[in-house]
């Protein structure tokens, strides 16, 4: 049977209440974290997604830019491993306020440009020659591997995000289309620093667990595809 459409907004809201909650208690911890802390977690963290089977494999990567400000895991020594083992690089570029976003192809740091409001790096729509980059939903075969930011996580997968729903959608579109083809879906591995880890996140419907948590202690497989194939 289903629930009456007052209790779905009930639910709905005190789902959105928690999110709210949750987002601004982590962001206290993350301010609390010294950029020693920060430094060295990040670094943690790369070591164990470079030695992966997933990161070794992919031949192509979309990855989020640090921003400073945002108090991120650092993906720089990521972007610099992936570009010099020639994995096809992605990263994103915010299009709109409605959750669209693109992961255009890179081909060296000199490609991004810091854009409004956060100053966070991003590439142009067009590279230097005026031809359109390449994006990642137009990769043959399928993107391999997606590296996501977040606020907080747990142990089976949930993730957290700020709340602009970008990853969300691309999630979705990522995977509509592996699966039109027939394709594997890109593994979903989210980058956490040890205070982002909590019981347990709120999520609605549309939100869509991580097959991996990549953490400075080591790799967390959530998915049952992350526990039998990684
Ligand atoms: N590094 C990075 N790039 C990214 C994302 C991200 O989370 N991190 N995004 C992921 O969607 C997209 C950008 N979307 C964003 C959506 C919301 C906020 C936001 O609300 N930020 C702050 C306000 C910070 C401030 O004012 O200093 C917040 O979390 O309160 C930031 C980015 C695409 N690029
Ligand atoms: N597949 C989708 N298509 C369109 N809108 C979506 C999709 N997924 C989520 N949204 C919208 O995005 C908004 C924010 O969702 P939510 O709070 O879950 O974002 P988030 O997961 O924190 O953000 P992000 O995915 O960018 O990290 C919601 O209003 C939701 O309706």
């Amino acid at each position: 049977m289903q629930a009456p459409v007052t209790t779905v907004a009930a639910e709905h809201s005190a789902v959105l209440e928690a999110k709210k909650t949750m987002r601004a208690q982590i962001k206290k911890q993350l301010k609390a974290m010294s950029s020693d802390d920060m430094r060295q977690q990040s670094s943690q963290i790369a070591q164990q997604v470079i030695a992966s089977s997933f990161f070794r494999q992919a031949r192509s990567v979309a990855l989020y830019i640090t921003c400073e400000r945002l108090r991120e895991v650092d993906t720089m020594a990521l972007l610099q491993a992936a570009l010099q083992q020639g994995k096809q690089c992605f990263v994103p570029l915010v299009e709109d306020s409605q959750s669209n976003m693109a992961l255009l192809h890179i081909d060296t740091l000199d490609d991004l440009q810091p854009a409004p409001p956060f100053g966070i790096l991003e590439p142009s729509k067009q590279q230097r020659y005026g031809s359109d980059r390449q994006n990642a939903l137009q990769v043959a075969g399928g993107l391999d591997l997606l590296l996501m930011p977040g606020l907080g996580f747990d142990r089976e997968g949930g993730r957290l995000g700020r709340g602009g729903g970008y990853y969300d959608k691309m999630v979705h579109a990522l995977d509509a289309r592996a699966q039109q083809h027939g394709w594997q879906p890109p593994w979903l591995v989210a980058l956490a620093f040890s205070q982002q880890l909590v019981q347990q996140v709120p999520t609605s419907h549309h939100d869509r667990d991580v097959d991996v948590l990549a953490m400075p202690t080591g790799l967390l497989r959530c998915s049952s595809r992350a526990k039998q194939h990684l």
